[in-house]
């Protein structure tokens, strides 16, 4: 909802400078994004790249070095218990004791949750065709996945958080998730963070895109930009040496290159016999991760 004395777009997640060490050596730094409410937002990187670390700070479940996290302007340290009210979370495993049913879930989910609405759980459930008899451990992975996507959707929670959604789903779960998240944030109010490795996903749902790499921010803004930001430089082996200045991603075959190049930087390459072709968040994801390009760590 647009406040109507500022006309400002209330934020629903605000990440700023977020850092956090490992002792493994990774670390995740200086992570700075915001994420206004009506929109979804997807989280993307190459394994290993700090998206469930993120995920984790923002919920707060392990201990951060440096920044400050807010949820619909509420500290998610000093204001805890009242962030948690307005978090709907999903991963990508069941948390839940597996000789539960679902009846013996909202028995332990419901008193968490002052807003909990029965109503709404028992109607998701039927969306979802799940038993509430069943034991948890006969659910299909996708089952659990929908489980606790309803038990997210059933407290009003203003900012869900899902961590890998839709790993085990098929392509029939993958829409109805979509189009659940879709009527979930069309009333403005709400808003929704995604990590994934399924682009198809991003392509049909996310309106934002915040992409790490490496522990870092390489990017943040609005889907269509990232990828109108960039071009794929298609060339042959004698053609390497006019495209790899420019290229902030590269990888070479036998026979020639794919690079990336940043859309403002192709004017340079006016003359030359290469194939340009507009880039894909996959061409985006794989070419800067190569690790032949030392410009690939730059935030945009
Ligand atoms: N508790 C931990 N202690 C030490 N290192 C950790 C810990 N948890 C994660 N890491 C390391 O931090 C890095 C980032 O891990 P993270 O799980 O955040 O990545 P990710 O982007 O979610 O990856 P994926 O796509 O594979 O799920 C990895 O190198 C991982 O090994």
């Amino acid at each position: 909802m647009i406040d109507k004395l500022s006309g400002a777009v209330p934020m629903a997640l605000s990440v700023t400078g977020a850092t956090k060490h490992y002792d493994s050596g990774f670390t995740l730094d200086d992570v700075t994004f915001d994420l206004p409410a009506g929109y979804i937002m997807g989280l993307i990187g190459p394994n290993g790249a700090g998206k469930s670390t993120l995920i984790k700070l923002i919920l707060n479940m392990i201990h951060r070095d440096a920044g400050e996290i807010q949820v619909l302007g509420l500290d998610n340290l000093a204001d805890e218990e009242a962030v948690k009210q307005q978090l709907g979370i999903v991963f990508d495993s069941s948390y839940f004791v597996e000789t539960w049913n679902v009846n013996d879930v909202e028995r332990v989910m419901a008193p968490m949750y002052p807003a909990w609405n029965k109503a709404t759980f028992a109607s998701y459930l039927a969306k979802f065709k799940l038993d509430r008899k069943k034991k948890l451990k006969e659910f299909s992975r996708g089952m659990q996945m929908k489980l606790m996507l309803a038990i997210a959707l059933s407290h009003d929670a203003k900012l869900l958080i899902l961590d890998e959604p839709t790993a085990g789903l098929d392509v029939l779960s993958r829409d109805e998730l979509m189009d659940t998240l879709h009527a979930y944030i069309e009333d403005g109010e709400h808003a929704v963070l995604f990590s994934t490795h399924i682009t198809t996903d991003l392509e049909r749902a996310a309106d934002f895109i915040t992409y790490i790499n490496g522990g870092r921010l390489y990017y943040t803004g609005p889907k269509d930009e990232f990828e109108d930001s960039f071009r794929v430089v298609k060339g042959g082996p004698d053609e390497l040496t006019a495209v790899k200045d420019i290229a902030v991603g590269l990888r070479r075959y036998d026979t020639g290159f794919d690079a990336l190049v940043r859309a403002e930087n192709i004017a340079g390459l006016s003359g030359m016999e290469f194939t340009l072709e507009p880039a894909s968040i996959d061409d985006i994801i794989r070419l800067t991760n190569t690790g032949e390009v030392s410009g690939t760590k730059e935030v945009l």
